[in-house]
């Protein structure tokens, strides 16, 4: 068995403010009285994962449960509080596209932004530049600032520069959104070809029956912890009897 992707007591801790502050003298005052309260919340306790080497692997929960949490810590977006991962290979992580692009730029600055900001070399992102932008079909306004596209525009020079590495792991959200039905289509077939070159997948849904299309197994998180973990029959049975 070939591991593509470990995770190993993976526990994520946020600081919620427990009182609101309107302003940054009101904040800086409470920061120097010490008077800042916070509550500690856990969005991930004790998590342990193997994936293997071409597993689609499904992550399954309700609203909160930790899906996004997990797949940004596995992404490296999130620092996890305890605990640790380490991935085999090449990862593209298709969350939240566009998340590091720079407004007052134009779509050519941030191809190389966004590269940077995806571990990519600068030589790299010069190499593939025109498939970049041939991909995202921008044309022209590739010289225009970012802050005047369309959200459309910027999925899909997202999807075009998360996508030119030839992924091991492939990160998927069914919130992505990536564009009008056409470039949609392109998309789906881009994302079919990974699938069968035989990448390594996670996919957050709330779809089952998406998930079951997609996944061969899964796992289920509760309040943060995995509840359930092995085929996609038997998970999905049990996100059911959950569910209904
Ligand atoms: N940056 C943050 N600061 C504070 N709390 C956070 C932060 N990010 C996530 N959380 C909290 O962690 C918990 C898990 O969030 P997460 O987004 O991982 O859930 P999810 O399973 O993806 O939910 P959904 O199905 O609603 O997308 C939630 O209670 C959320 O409020």
């Amino acid at each position: 068995m070939k591991v593509a992707v470990e995770v190993k007591n993976v526990s994520m801790r946020f600081n919620l403010a427990s009182q609101k502050v309107d302003n940054l003298k009101e904040y800086f005052i409470k920061f120097v009285k010490r008077q800042l309260k916070y509550t500690e919340f856990w969005a991930l306790r004790d998590v342990n994962l193997t994936i293997e080497k071409g597993d689609r692997l499904g992550i399954l929960g309700l609203n909160g449960a930790g899906k996004s949490t997990l797949l940004k810590i596995i992404a490296g977006v999130l620092k996890p509080t305890e605990g640790s991962i380490s991935v085999k290979g090449k990862i593209a992580p298709l969350l939240e596209l566009g998340a590091g692009f720079e407004p007052e730029y134009t779509g050519a600055e941030n191809i190389y932004l966004y590269g940077a900001v995806l571990g990519y070399p600068r030589e790299f992102i010069s190499e593939k530049y025109d498939e970049i932008i041939a991909f995202s079909e921008l044309g022209k306004f590739i010289d225009v600032p970012l802050k005047n596209y369309s959200s459309g525009m910027k999925s899909r020079l997202g999807f075009a520069i998360a996508t030119i590495v030839e992924p091991d792991v492939l990160i998927l959200d069914e919130v992505l959104a990536v564009g009008d039905a056409k470039f949609k289509k392109k998309c789906e077939a881009k994302i079919q070809s990974m699938f069968d070159k035989g990448v390594t997948v996670l996919f957050v849904s709330h779809s089952l029956a998406q998930v079951q299309k997609i996944c061969n197994k899964a796992i289920l998180l509760e309040k943060g912890e995995i509840i359930a973990s092995g085929e996609i029959a038997d998970v999905s049975r049990i996100y059911e009897e959950k569910t209904s």
